[in-house]
């Protein structure tokens, strides 16, 4: 059998997410599906991928700078194994920089064999000038700095520096290029948080226990976590704890009827039915197909037997289910640019223009679903995002438009360490450590 190059596979999927646009975790998974390969390789492969998205402004900038070629007629191919390694001379102390040189000639030699002199020159021209090459920041304007030294684009960065001021931004820019824990939620109706702890221990994983939610726990060392005999049989789902706080705002009770209207893979709707004891009836709703059946699968490898999935738009209006649940999420469609840690790639593809958009679509979605509340109950707005257009904006832009509705006190719901004079919770990855969500509540009072 051929020796697994973590590189070469690397390489390969940084080629197909620019050329075709791939996720990036679905493209990774893509890769390293059906292939006999070392956890230890595993985790490089992930972390090479992820390393140059994450810093690909900054990587190209340099190769922009030593790069006889213009940027633009450089093979993707011998521009991504550039950032590979630079990624690794720059970015990972452990690899010493002649063995990522060496590695990467290798590399091209097999794949564009007349750029192998010009990938050497290349990179050994770094080695020698990497110390004119440090980004100085008292002589630059502070956006494109910032922009270029965390890898995010000027817009972006100009924008959250009008939001948000230089010391906040700088923070956010910088844990946006952090890895975050893996977090999952013990599936209570399978299992106890501590039997979960000692079963995933004894397959080898590193637990610990989580920030904000009880059924929350960290894993430190997992490369290939679905392949456990611990997820097989459904005692717990990959979830992050911000997304677990938003079921604990929606607050079901054993015996409610909910309508999640934007449903897929199912995380929050899996976890309601959790704290529903499996009693009662959630509608589970998705505009695509090919996710309602996530959410199906996901139901049944945890135990969870209420759910109703189907493949339906939120933005038009099912008239049987008027004034027919006590309680409503809408976990929108978003921006995502509170998730950046986990999809660096988010980054590069959203503009001023689809936010506009997307607020637009969560109100049109918010105002079908205040139509399925019943009087006394609620409906619950959450995204993963941190834009204020979208989140606050939105929350009182229905307000406005909907005198049934008002805010919520969502305080008994959450933590101590999360409780807020506000009524709804902003999340922020370098302030509470956990993915970028935004949280409120709706009353129906009349
Ligand atoms: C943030 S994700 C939901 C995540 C899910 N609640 C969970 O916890 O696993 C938003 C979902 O909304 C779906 N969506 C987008 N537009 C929609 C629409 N018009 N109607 C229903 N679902 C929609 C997307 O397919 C996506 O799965």
């Amino acid at each position: 059998m051929e020796k697994i190059n973590a590189r070469r596979i690397a390489l390969d999927v940084l080629v197909d997410i620019e050329k075709n646009n791939a996720f990036s975790n679905i493209a990774l998974q893509r890769a390293l599906k059906n292939k006999e390969i070392e956890d230890r390789d595993r985790r490089f492969v992930t972390e090479l991928v992820y390393g140059v998205i994450e810093n690909k402004i900054y990587l190209d900038y340099i190769i922009n700078i030593l790069s006889k070629i213009k940027m633009n007629k450089i093979k993707l191919e011998v521009l991504n194994i550039l950032r590979i390694a630079l990624y690794q001379i720059i970015f990972l102390d452990r690899i010493p920089s002649a063995a990522a040189v060496n590695e990467s000639v290798k590399l091209v030699k097999k794949i564009e064999f007349g750029a192998t002199g010009y990938v050497n020159g290349l990179l050994r021209s770094y080695l020698r000038r990497m110390d004119e090459l440090t980004l100085d920041k008292e002589h630059m304007d502070i956006a494109e700095y910032l922009s270029i030294r965390y890898s995010h684009p000027k817009w972006l960065v100009d924008k959250w520096l009008q939001d948000f001021g230089e010391v906040f931004t700088e923070g956010l820019l910088k844990e946006n290029n952090e890895t975050p824990p893996l977090t999952v939620r013990t599936n209570t109706l399978k299992t106890s948080k501590s039997a979960l702890m000692k079963e995933l221990i004894a397959e080898g994983l590193e637990v610990e226990a989580g920030k904000y939610t009880q059924e929350a726990l960290h894993i430190g060392n997992a490369a290939s976590i679905e392949k456990l005999k611990s997820f097989q049989q459904g005692l717990f789902q990959i979830q992050d704890e911000s997304s677990m706080l938003v079921s604990h705002v929606v607050n079901p009770r054993p015996g409610d009827f909910v309508a999640d209207l934007c449903a897929a893979p199912g995380g929050k709707t899996t976890h309601m039915a959790q704290l529903m004891e499996n009693k009662g009836k959630i509608s589970a709703w998705d505009i695509h197909a090919h996710k309602v059946k996530l959410i199906n699968e996901a139901a049944r490898r945890l135990g969870i037997t209420i759910v109703d999935a189907r493949c339906f738009d939120a933005k038009e209006l099912d008239e049987t289910f008027l004034e027919k649940a006590d309680k409503v999420l809408v976990d929108a469609p978003c921006s995502g640019l509170g998730i950046i840690r986990k999809k660096p790639e988010i980054k590069y593809n959203k503009s001023l223009e689809e936010i506009e958009g997307i607020a637009e679509l969560q109100l049109d979605i918010l105002k079908n679903g205040a139509k399925y509340v019943k009087k006394g109950g609620y409906l619950v707005y959450s995204t993963c995002t941190i834009e204020k257009q979208e989140n606050v904006g939105v929350m009182k832009r229905f307000l406005e438009g909907n005198q049934d509705f008002e805010l919520a006190d969502i305080n008994e719901t959450l933590p101590e360490n999360l409780r807020t004079e506000q009524k709804y919770l902003q999340l922020y990855p370098h302030i509470h450590g956990i993915d970028g969500f935004f949280i409120c509540k709706f009353r129906r009072v009349r």
